[in-house]
């Protein structure tokens, strides 16, 4: 029996300015994978754990491509927790977009194809979700992909610290120290990156900035 196309849970697709990363600005198509196995304690995109809908590939590239950008971050809820999300992420490559990927560190990253930029959270231990991080994948990232921290409170900054230090992070991709949007004070964290001089690059949610917090944006 011919196997059916294979699909994704999606709970949307928008067209927005990228918020984070290095590629903070960027004007760039967002395909939000349904479900995630993790619960951090601030997650913005709860709204993502469940419902959603059942796409084909050609169904989901077709709205992707109607936005006519060339720039794509598959995100979620946890994208690579879906069976299909690597050959998806594949595909995307293949159709010629620029795909980024933000994923949380839990599940194993080495598979994903090597033209995707790997955006690896290590989850930190304010987001009560440490114990799911895989580390194993730190020795996966290179210098295409980010490491990132998203920081409640001073408690996990010296922890994230300590570990760049530690690990020598800085030196296998370039890393992101983020604030838990409305917890950890922006001018907080930078004040503590400038005193203790990390090699880090220190970033706010720009869309949040721009239209607050909420989905499809
Ligand atoms: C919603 S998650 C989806 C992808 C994947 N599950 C992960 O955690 O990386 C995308 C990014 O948003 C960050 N994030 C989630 N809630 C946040 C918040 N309240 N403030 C700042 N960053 C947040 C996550 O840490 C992650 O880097
Ligand atoms: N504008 C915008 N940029 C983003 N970068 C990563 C996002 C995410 O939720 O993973 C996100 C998002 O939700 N919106
Ligand atoms: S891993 Fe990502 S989507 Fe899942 S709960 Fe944490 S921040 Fe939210
Ligand atoms: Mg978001």
């Amino acid at each position: 029996m011919a196997e059916l196309a294979p699909s994704l849970r999606i709970t949307e697709v928008f067209f927005s300015l990228q918020g984070e990363t290095s590629r903070m600005g960027v004007p760039t198509v967002f395909v939000r994978l349904t479900g995630c196995p993790l619960r951090c304690g601030y997650c913005d995109s709860a709204y993502a754990f469940h419902g959603g809908e059942t796409q084909s590939f050609d169904t989901i590239v077709e709205k992707v491509r109607s936005f006519g950008a060339k720039t794509v971050c598959v995100t979620g809820g946890e994208p690579l927790a879906q069976k299909h999300s690597l050959a998806f992420l594949k595909h995307l490559c293949d159709e010629g977009f620029d795909v980024s990927l933000e994923t949380s560190g839990a599940l194993p990253i080495e598979h994903v194809d090597p033209r995707v930029s790997r955006i690896v959270d290590i989850k930190t231990p304010g987001s009560g979700e440490l114990a799911k991080m895989r580390w194993e994948n730190l020795a996966a990232v290179n210098n295409s992909d980010e490491i990132k921290f998203v920081l409640c409170d001073r408690a996990d900054y010296e922890w994230a610290r300590d570990l760049l230090r530690d690990q020598k992070l800085a030196e296998r991709a370039p890393v992101l120290f983020s604030p838990v949007w409305e917890t950890l004070k922006p001018a907080d964290l930078a004040a503590w990156v400038l005193e203790d001089k990390l090699p880090v690059r220190m970033q706010v949610q720009l869309h949040k900035i721009l239209w607050g917090d909420r989905p499809g944006v």
